[in-house]
């Protein structure tokens, strides 16, 4: 199971996401508690190295601000959330990076393929740490073959990785729920809004794998 640690900004939380061999990192580079500075960032990627994914997440900000804060931050993928064309995630895709557009639940463009490397599956407020009905999802994507396989949890053209109101505690169910490629967590790992707590990613950890 693919599993991704949203949100860090220190230092001893980077480290503890390394010794628990997260697969994915994410510092979210648009406004949000959980903000973290470019500089900053890049810093914190350059701790990662090669051990993991670094993800640069962004909201609404345009194709030309995204690729300026990812290169800046040195980011191994951008992740995009926000009302986003086809035309847009084209100009975001680069053989050196990839790419991650983030959808809710509720999106009918769920069901398309707009070219990304991994669709991230969340709830309508991204980062608010709000839960969905995972398993209904699931049980509608099981009645369609076509773009995914919620049997394999990967569908021919992409991967898809579970969002929203994981913690600790529900996550097992989830993945049972919902058979994704991944899982991706913020809130549920936290002590409070934008302080991650170390013992809470090992958790998570434990319970997604
Ligand atoms: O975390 C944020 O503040 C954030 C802001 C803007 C866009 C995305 C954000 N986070 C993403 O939200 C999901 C789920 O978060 P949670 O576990 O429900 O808190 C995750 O993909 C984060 O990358």
């Amino acid at each position: 199971m693919f599993v991704k640690i949203c949100g860090l900004r220190e230092e001893r939380h980077v480290e503890t996401c390394l010794e628990e061999r997260v697969d994915a990192i994410g510092f979210v580079l648009t406004p949000s508690p959980r903000f973290v500075a470019p500089e900053r960032a890049r810093h914190l990627v350059n701790l990662v190295d090669d051990a993991a994914l670094t993800v640069g997440v962004f909201r609404d900000e345009t194709v030309d601000e995204i690729e300026r804060l990812a290169e800046a931050a040195g980011v191994g993928a951008v992740q995009v959330h926000g009302q986003r064309t086809r035309a847009e995630l084209a100009k975001l895709t680069r053989p050196d990076r990839k790419l991650i557009r983030a959808v809710s639940f509720d999106d009918p463009s769920i069901e398309e393929n707009w070219g990304e490397d991994m669709l991230l599956v969340d709830a309508p407020h991204p980062g608010s740490g709000q839960a969905w009905d995972y398993a209904s999802m699931a049980a509608s994507l099981t009645r369609r073959d076509g773009t995914y396989s919620v049997e394999t949890g990967e569908g021919p053209a992409r991967r898809w990785i579970l969002a929203g109101g994981l913690t600790p505690e529900n996550v097992a169910a989830a993945i049972e729920a919902a058979n994704p490629w991944g899982v991706d967590v913020s809130s549920g790992v936290e002590a409070s809004p934008g302080v991650k707590s170390s013992q809470l990613i090992r958790e998570f950890m434990a319970a997604a794998r």
